[in-house]
């Protein structure tokens, strides 16, 4: 059976997903951090890895960018493939001041412009979270590693290049760590289906300061730090 995105049998992927956004992170995922991964789907360039991770079979499969294209893939997983539990292993850029290039934010809200908050139920806006449950078991790993890691809101964007880039500093005082383009499409997804989910970014750029940006290749392979809360919040 296949979806119109996805071109394999339910058992073919596993009930654990690692959803990075990049095709390439998802691939490199599944060399890297997966035994016996093989390639079960593999539609629009989007591939499907499934393997073990520490003896635990998982899916590492990516989004592509943005609320849309993440909410097709996270659907069909979550109600054709029987996906229990997702977790987005992305980048973002830095908004707060206390967050720098190459930390770790583990989103335990979303703030969004994207519709998916409020098209649901007219008259309300929903509140965007993790599950409790991956959320506790990616900050108690992440704060074993002693890596620079940060728990607080993001900012799911429908834009990367956005005209209203005044709102930053509001977002900042509000307390929203970065910015990025699919996590409360994932926590609205999970909730619409039953399922759970949670986001893991590694900070690629920063908006109030462009020095320390990380290349293309940087965004592809930095990721460890990231993952491995991610494995961590999928196995609690
Ligand atoms: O690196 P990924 O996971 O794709 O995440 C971020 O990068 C893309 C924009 O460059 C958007 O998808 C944004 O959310
Ligand atoms: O969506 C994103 C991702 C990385 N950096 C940004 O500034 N925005």
């Amino acid at each position: 059976m296949a979806t119109p995105h996805i071109s394999c049998e339910p058992g073919d992927i596993a009930p654990l997903v690692i959803m990075p956004g990049d095709p390439k992170r998802a691939e490199r995922i599944a060399r890297t951090r997966m035994d016996d991964a093989r390639l079960v789907s593999d539609v629009r360039g989007i591939g499907a890895w499934t393997g073990t991770v520490d003896g635990v079979p998982m899916t590492a499969m990516a989004s592509g960018m943005g609320v849309p294209s993440l909410s097709i893939y996270a659907t069909e997983l979550f109600t054709q493939y029987g996906v229990r539990r997702i977790c987005r292993v992305g980048t973002c850029g830095g908004i707060s001041s206390t967050v720098k290039v190459s930390d770790v934010i583990i989103a335990s809200a979303a703030h969004t412009n994207s519709a998916v908050a409020t098209i649901d139920l007219p008259g309300v806006t929903l509140s965007l979270a993790p599950s409790f449950d991956m959320l506790r078991g990616a900050v108690d790993q992440a704060r074993a590693g002693g890596s620079s890691v940060h728990i607080g809101p993001v900012f799911t964007s429908d834009f990367f290049y956005s005209s209203r880039m005044d709102i930053v500093p509001a977002l900042d005082r509000l307390g929203t760590l970065g910015v990025e383009m699919e996590a409360a499409g994932l926590y609205a997804c999970a909730a619409a289906n039953g399922g759970e989910a949670l986001a893991v970014m590694t900070v690629s750029d920063h908006l109030g300061d462009g020095s320390g940006d990380l290349s293309a290749e940087d965004r592809e392979t930095l990721f460890q730090t990231a993952l491995e809360a991610a494995i961590a919040g999928l196995k609690a």
